[in-house]
């Protein structure tokens, strides 16, 4: 969640804030605006910018005097932070903390603090400082999987693998996680190949599975969707670490067996019934489109609209 204000603006409201030092005179600058020069040693100068939900980020890769700070003295300067960002109405802390310094964490923790998220360097505390319960929002509740139903048409086969790491050796579609920014149909197309051997091509999104508490994806939610794909390469070379077996199976077969997952049958029926019927049938494709706050691009995946209604001419 970055400010939106430039870094002028930044600096006029940030919030800057001393521990009490032991000479007279050093107080906790109070107000926007408020500044001290030569804040005394071992004390704890906390700069936080303001954010557009009244709410203080405060950075601690940012803060050079931290090296040489114990926990003790971090504890005391933070505190008298969160009194002054109290006082001043501020509606919440956002504590970002490399992981080197990650000896800040329990002091932040002991007053009230406590963890948002991490990433492979740093981890993100938060203390809401409001009215009532906390209004923050919380961080990832999913992980996104993603398989591929690599059907070709002319000759009626489907792509399938058996797991090597699950106890039952069942058929599925090769598939795995999404990377962070990485679009659906790309992670399709990337776990195939990589599981596989097999190059395709995106076509449509056939379904999407949502699963509470998966035990694969770390107390989250999962979220398990299937692309149609369309193959360019034909000749299966196999990942031994993931797979078992791989196959081109005849559809029908596929639709028939027993020896699958639910999920996997029921896309195998999808697609013999869009095979006989038309794909369009049971296709969502995607489309770009501007994000019209943020200047960025995504990807919306629906049924095709009828001529008419993408013109919107003949229609009341
Ligand atoms: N119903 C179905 O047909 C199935 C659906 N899924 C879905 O597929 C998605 C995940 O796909 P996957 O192929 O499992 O992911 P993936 O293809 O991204 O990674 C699987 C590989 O990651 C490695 N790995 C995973 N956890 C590990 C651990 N704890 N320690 C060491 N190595 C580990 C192993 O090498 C494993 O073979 C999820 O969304 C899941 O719900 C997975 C299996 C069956
Ligand atoms: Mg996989």
């Amino acid at each position: 969640m970055r400010p939106l204000l430039s870094w002028a603006g930044r600096r006029a409201v940030l919030a800057r804030t001393y521990s009490p030092g032991p000479s007279a005179g050093y107080r906790g600058a109070s107000g926007a605006q408020g500044y001290v020069r030569n804040p005394p040693v071992g004390t704890c100068d906390l700069q936080g910018e303001l954010d557009r939900f009244g709410g203080i980020s405060l950075r601690l890769a940012r803060l050079d005097a931290l090296d040489r700070l114990d926990a003790a003295a971090f504890q005391k300067g933070l505190q008298a932070a969160v009194q002054q960002w109290r006082s001043e109405g501020r509606t919440a802390v956002w504590l970002h903390i490399p992981i080197l310094q990650s000896r800040f964490i329990a002091p932040a923790a002991s007053l009230g603090f406590c963890f948002h998220h991490a990433e492979s360097d740093s981890s993100t505390l938060t203390l809401w400082l409001g009215e009532g319960p906390s209004r923050l929002p919380g961080y990832a509740s999913h992980q996104v999987g993603v398989a591929g139903a690599v059907f070709d048409e002319s000759t009626r086969k489907i792509l399938v693998v058996q797991d090597r790491n699950k106890l039952k050796n069942m058929w599925k579609f090769p598939g795995g996680l999404s990377e962070p920014g990485e679009d659906i149909g790309d992670t399709a197309v990337r776990e195939v190949f990589e599981e596989t051997g097999i190059k395709s091509e995106f076509r449509s999104l056939l379904s999407i599975r949502q699963q509470h508490t998966n035990p694969g994806a770390f107390g989250k939610s999962d979220m398990y969707i299937i692309c149609r794909l369309k193959p360019y390469s034909f000749t299966i070379n196999f990942c031994q670490h993931e797979c078992l077996r791989c196959e081109w199976m005849d559809l029908n077969d596929l639709a028939k067996t027993e020896n699958t997952t639910p999920i996997t049958s029921r896309v195998a029926r999808l697609l013999l019934y869009g095979y006989r019927e038309g794909f369009d049938k049971i296709d969502l494709a995607v489309e770009e489109l501007p994000a019209v706050h943020t200047g960025l691009f995504y990807k919306l995946y629906h049924k095709e609209l009828p001529d008419n209604y993408k013109t919107m001419k003949g229609i009341d």
